[in-house]
């Protein structure tokens, strides 16, 4: 629990390492003929899951002082351990991986996790060899993945096709298939950008991935992890709240990142962007409502509903059905935030309306253990007339444990109570 107190007078940031980038490299590189050194400045509660993850599974990796060196699994693990704690990217992920590398793989997941859907994944690995002692974790996994073709349906996880794409070179040649449009591509792009990365062939036609036979990872001596534009945009609406002109370094303008959108978005709202050499600067409030399609970007939801609530007039967040399989229901846990400080939101089917009136009264909210919340609560301090209280503040460590740092560094105050 943690209340939030004062405004922050803006300032300079460096972005957090991306947390999507960081898993894929990671996984790449313990598949890999050779070590690598990944390069991130800071960790978090999802990335160790994966390191500790990929360690079950048979990988060495060694913390060095700007980031980890990865030595490559040669033996897999008898059984592997896979440890995503609530993440659901290194569980999705690894799972294929797992299963092409091992023949018994002990799978643990907590929190929310376990009720987060798997079933078209594990439908497609029954199809080709594997099986589970439960469709939800904890469960073993028993039997080596084969290749050939997957087809899923794209709009329950995209992280159903970036794990097959990533176990894809373990596996002879591979075809993966969305049946119907992919939501979140971009977070398959920036699979097949990392697979790339590390030498291996991926060829791309609408949704269909096919990876040939005899395409292999191959280490990468040097390899550095952009900034993460989820977590760099708090940065940008906290400008697009309050005009105080804040500066985000590190974050990549030609990104892959599905979440590179909030920029677009911000600027469409009325608040300015500008690229130099010293960063991404924010400056002016935004003024005018969002109308946002949630299909390629879901985890922005709830810090952009909170910029909602600081714009007069309505705003539109449509196609948020995958908002509910999320580390909360996000759609209902945002709708209860707004109202819980006094503003005005109500759910439409997929679509979340925010009737902003640019200010709300503050007090007590729950952010049911989800870290996207915590952002967002500590977001709707800045246009509060008294303190936001937030149940679960410490999920914030999932996938930034510094965040509250950071809002001390620039002038913000907050207290654990
Ligand atoms: O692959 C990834 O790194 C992610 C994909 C997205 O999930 P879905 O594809 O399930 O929407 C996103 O919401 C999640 O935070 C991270
Ligand atoms: C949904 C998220 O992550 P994951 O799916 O990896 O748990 C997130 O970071 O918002």
């Amino acid at each position: 629990m943690r209340t939030i107190t004062a405004a922050i007078p803006g300032g300079t940031i460096k972005a957090i390492p991306a947390k999507a980038h960081a898993h894929r490299a990671l996984m790449a590189a313990a598949l890999a003929d050779s070590a690598s050194h990944i390069r991130f400045h800071r960790s978090s509660r999802d990335i160790d899951a994966t390191i500790d993850s990929l360690c079950g599974l048979g990988a060495t990796i060694e913390r060095t002082e700007d980031g980890v060196r990865v030595h490559p699994i040669t033996t897999p693990a008898s059984p592997g351990q896979v440890r995503p704690h609530e993440s659901g990217t290194t569980l999705r992920l690894l799972l294929p991986v797992a299963a092409a590398l091992c023949r018994t793989t002990e799978v643990d997941a907590k929190g929310r996790l376990p009720q987060r859907p798997l079933e078209p994944l594990l439908g497609q690995m029954k199809a080709h060899g594997v099986t589970f002692s439960k469709d939800a974790p904890p469960f073993t996994m028993t039997g080596l993945l084969s290749g050939g073709t997957f087809s899923m349906a794209g709009n329950i996880s995209s992280q159903f096709f970036s794990g097959l794409l990533l176990a894809a070179p373990l596996l002879g040649e591979t075809t993966v298939i969305s049946e119907g449009p992919l939501q979140s591509r971009d977070y398959v792009r920036l699979t097949i950008r990392v697979l790339q990365d590390f030498g291996v062939t991926v060829n791309v036609t609408g949704d269909t991935f096919h990876i040939p036979e005899g395409s292999h990872y191959h280490g990468v001596k040097d390899y550095a992890i952009e900034g993460d534009w989820s977590n760099g945009a708090i940065w940008l609406v906290a400008t697009a709240l309050t005009g105080q002109t804040f500066t985000v370094t590190g974050l990549t303008a030609d990104s892959v990142q599905a979440d590179r959108r909030s920029a677009t978005i911000i600027e469409k709202a009325g608040t300015t962007l500008t690229y130099t050499d010293g960063g991404l600067t924010a400056t002016g409030k935004a003024t005018l409502p969002l109308n946002v399609d949630l299909e390629q970007c879901p985890d922005l939801l709830p810090i952009l509903s909170i910029l909602a609530c600081g714009i007069e007039g309505r705003s539109r967040f449509y196609n948020g059905a995958r908002l509910r399989l999320k580390e909360s229901d996000r759609l209902a846990a945002m709708a209860e935030m707004i109202t819980s400080l006094g503003g005005s939101v109500h759910i439409d089917g997929d679509t979340l309306y925010v009737d902003g009136t640019g200010r709300l009264t503050g007090g007590r909210a729950h952010c049911y253990n989800d870290h996207r919340l915590v952002m967002a609560g500590t977001l709707a301090a800045l246009i509060s007339d008294t303190p936001v209280t937030l149940s679960d503040s410490e999920a914030i460590t999932k996938s930034y444990p510094q965040f509250f740092d950071d809002w001390q560094a620039l002038g913000g105050n907050s207290y654990e109570l």
